[in-house]
């Protein structure tokens, strides 16, 4: 999820300035209708993830949290030549809409969305060092568990990058759940010596967590 800026004249600025095509206008413009449509990925954030993808040369991608499929699209345009992602989406329905945006944006041989609880089938990834780069934006409360999964399959120099992580910036004073799970979690990502990490201000907080 990407938290807009406050000022609707700012958003569109920083949109201007994403690179944003007609299939990604579309997918921004149909997902504003979707109840949810907060949870869309900004465009600049995503527009980074096509930057750390390609500049990673990645061929093995991994995106925990699928919504409509804007940052699935990114990441798979940045992906080296035969590079494959692996979408973990919960809803049937928001898979569905996914499937659709990629394959508008000829992006079906690339991708694969695997439906279901995220936690449960990044346990049949393969249990060893092999992913370039992993997007997680899903459940907050379930973010410690992905962390988990992730980091061990993350090859050295691999990139790890959490959404989300100033939740609003309620991990400032957290009073719920999930606030406090997120500043625990960034606690540990910052302590965790299998990475190098910062915690960047960008949207609602973007962590960047490279594999040692
Ligand atoms: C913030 S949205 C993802 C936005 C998306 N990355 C984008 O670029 O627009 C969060 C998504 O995570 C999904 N989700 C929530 N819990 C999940 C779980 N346990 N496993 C997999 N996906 C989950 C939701 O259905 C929702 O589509």
């Amino acid at each position: 999820m990407g938290r807009m800026p406050r000022d609707p004249e700012l958003s569109d600025y920083l949109t201007r300035f994403a690179g944003q095509d007609e299939v990604l206008a579309r997918v921004e413009r149909e997902t504003r209708l979707l109840p949810n449509a907060g949870m869309l990925s900004r465009p600049d954030q995503a527009a980074l993830l096509t930057i750390l993808t390609r500049t990673l040369d990645a061929k093995v991608a991994v995106e925990v949290g699928t919504f409509t499929g804007y940052g699935a699209i990114c990441i798979a345009r940045g992906l080296a030549e035969g590079g494959t992602l692996t979408c973990f989406e919960v809803s049937e329905e928001l898979a569905a809409i996914a499937q659709r945006n990629l394959d508008a944006a000829g992006l079906t041989d690339r991708v694969r969305i695997t439906l279901g609880p995220a936690e449960e089938n990044l346990a049949q990834l393969p249990d060893e060092p092999h992913i370039d780069i992993a997007y997680v934006d899903a459940d907050k409360t379930g973010y410690p568990a992905y962390y988990d999964a992730l980091v061990p399959r993350m090859r050295p120099g691999g990139l790890l990058v959490l959404d989300n992580t100033l939740l609003g910036q309620r991990v400032l004073d957290p009073q719920d759940e999930r606030a406090r799970t997120m500043a625990a979690l960034n606690e540990r990502v910052a302590a965790d010596e299998r990475v190098e990490s910062v915690l960047l201000g960008l949207s609602d907080g973007v962590t960047l967590a490279r594999k040692r």
